[in-house]
């Protein structure tokens, strides 16, 4: 079960979640959000992180201009496209970036959502299923109907995002059947700060082993 654990600030909270096992972090790069940080402090981020980690940048609606320049900048491994980008929008961004990850995030409003899911699949290394908000792109603390899932088959590797604590996590895992699920305001004392005991909470309640050593 992957861990991306989302909306990072600090490089001491990303070291210490990292060597605490977590297979992903995320950095928003959306400027409207309160968890967003800028390229050049993602790379100051990453460099200090071990090699394992996938380090995802989070956009929205970006050009591909902009998404060159933050490549470049922020020294990440994975784009997560958390706006409107469509199927065509994915494959420019998978021809122009055959290194780089691509986690296309749908945002489930209804079953008509998911309908939309085969037209992803050729250009994505993995979807990610969060939950709609009108007002809000992402990190609402609010989980979508996980019933719309129930005898949903995706043909590629998924992950499950919105409003996941560690309160909540196995019963979203027992119920969704994700390839790994995604935390943000769930495991944080205020938006961008991360709360080290509840990070903690959530890989024991997932028996997450803390990675061995050579990071520390
Ligand atoms: O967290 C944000 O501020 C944010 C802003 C713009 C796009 C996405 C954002 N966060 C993503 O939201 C989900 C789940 O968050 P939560 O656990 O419900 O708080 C996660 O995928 C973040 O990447």
């Amino acid at each position: 079960m992957a861990v991306k654990i989302c909306g990072l600030t600090r490089a001491e909270q990303a070291v210490a979640i990292a060597q605490m096992g977590v297979s992903a972090l995320g950095f928003i790069c959306v400027p409207s959000s309160p968890r967003y940080i800028p390229p050049p402090a993602i790379a100051a981020i990453t460099q200090q992180l071990p090699e394992t980690v996938l380090t995802v940048a989070v956009v929205a609606n970006p050009t591909l201009e902009a998404l060159d320049s933050l490549i470049h900048r922020s020294n990440i491994k994975a784009v997560q496209l958390h706006g409107h980008e469509s199927p065509a929008f994915c494959q420019q961004v998978q021809q122009h970036y055959p290194h780089v990850q691509i986690i296309k995030a749908l945002r489930v409003k209804s079953k008509d959502t998911l309908e939309s899911i085969p037209h992803y699949i050729p250009y994505v290394t993995r979807l990610l299923l969060d939950a709609y908000h009108p007002q809000q792109l992402g990190g609402t603390g609010t989980p979508f109907d996980w019933r719309l899932l129930q005898h949903l088959s995706i043909a590629c590797p998924w992950w499950l995002a919105g409003g996941i604590t560690p309160e909540n996590c196995r019963q979203a895992i027992a119920q969704t059947h994700p390839h790994g699920i995604d935390l943000s305001s769930g495991v944080e004392v205020s938006p961008g700060i991360k709360d080290l005991g509840r990070v903690a909470a959530l890989l024991k309640a997932l028996g997450v082993d803390a990675n061995p050593t050579p990071h520390s």
